[in-house]
């Protein structure tokens, strides 16, 4: 374990596999959405840490490990928010019914990850990694981690980002 120090650090992560492209809509009210499309989205991150007695934070290969899983498990999918007050999942013959104002949408369950999110958002994306992230608390104590933040972009130009810090 890195000894405390008084000096800190910010590794910054932003691999070419991090990244997944999905199919999402985003939901704008009760009775506006978005059409179904997909996005080619990434993931960075940034970690932040006091710096060890061997001029390490800590082994950055295994962060980057993790979130190369995560995006895995999130590439080519339908993302669908299963927290939207919007719509109403329900299984029915191998598909997801998705009821949202007075349409009723199918997806094959198969091809579709129904997430703990309230919109297919890059907002609610980046949350989603980094509570996934933050449940590795014997990580993140070992590294003595103060801080994350993790982007998630649709494209060029457009993220959202999510940040923790220690209390
Ligand atoms: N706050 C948010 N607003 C929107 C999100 C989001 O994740 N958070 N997502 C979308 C869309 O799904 C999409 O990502 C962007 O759509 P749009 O801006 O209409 O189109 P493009 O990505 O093609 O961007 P251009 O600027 O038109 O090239 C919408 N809002």
């Amino acid at each position: 374990m890195n000894s405390p120090s008084n000096r800190f650090t910010t590794i910054r992560l932003a691999k070419e596999y991090m990244k997944f492209s999905a199919a999402h809509f985003t939901v704008f009210s009760a009775t506006e959405r978005e059409r179904l499309h997909g996005h080619n989205f990434t993931v960075t991150a940034e970690i932040e840490a006091p710096v060890g007695q061997d001029g390490l934070a800590f082994n950055y290969r295994l962060y980057k490990d993790k979130l190369k899983l995560y995006c895995q498990a999130l590439d080519e999918y339908l993302l669908l928010p299963g927290k939207s007050p919007h719509l109403e999942i329900s299984k029915n013959n191998g598909c997801y019914q998705v009821n949202f104002d007075h349409e009723t949408l199918h997806f094959p369950i198969a091809d579709t990850h129904v997430l703990p999110l309230l919109n297919s958002s890059v907002e609610e994306l980046s949350a989603y990694i980094l509570n996934q992230l933050l449940s590795s608390h014997t990580d993140l104590n070992k590294h003595n981690i103060r801080r994350i933040l993790i982007n998630v972009s649709s494209g060029p130009g457009q993220s959202g980002s999510s940040e923790w810090q220690k209390g």
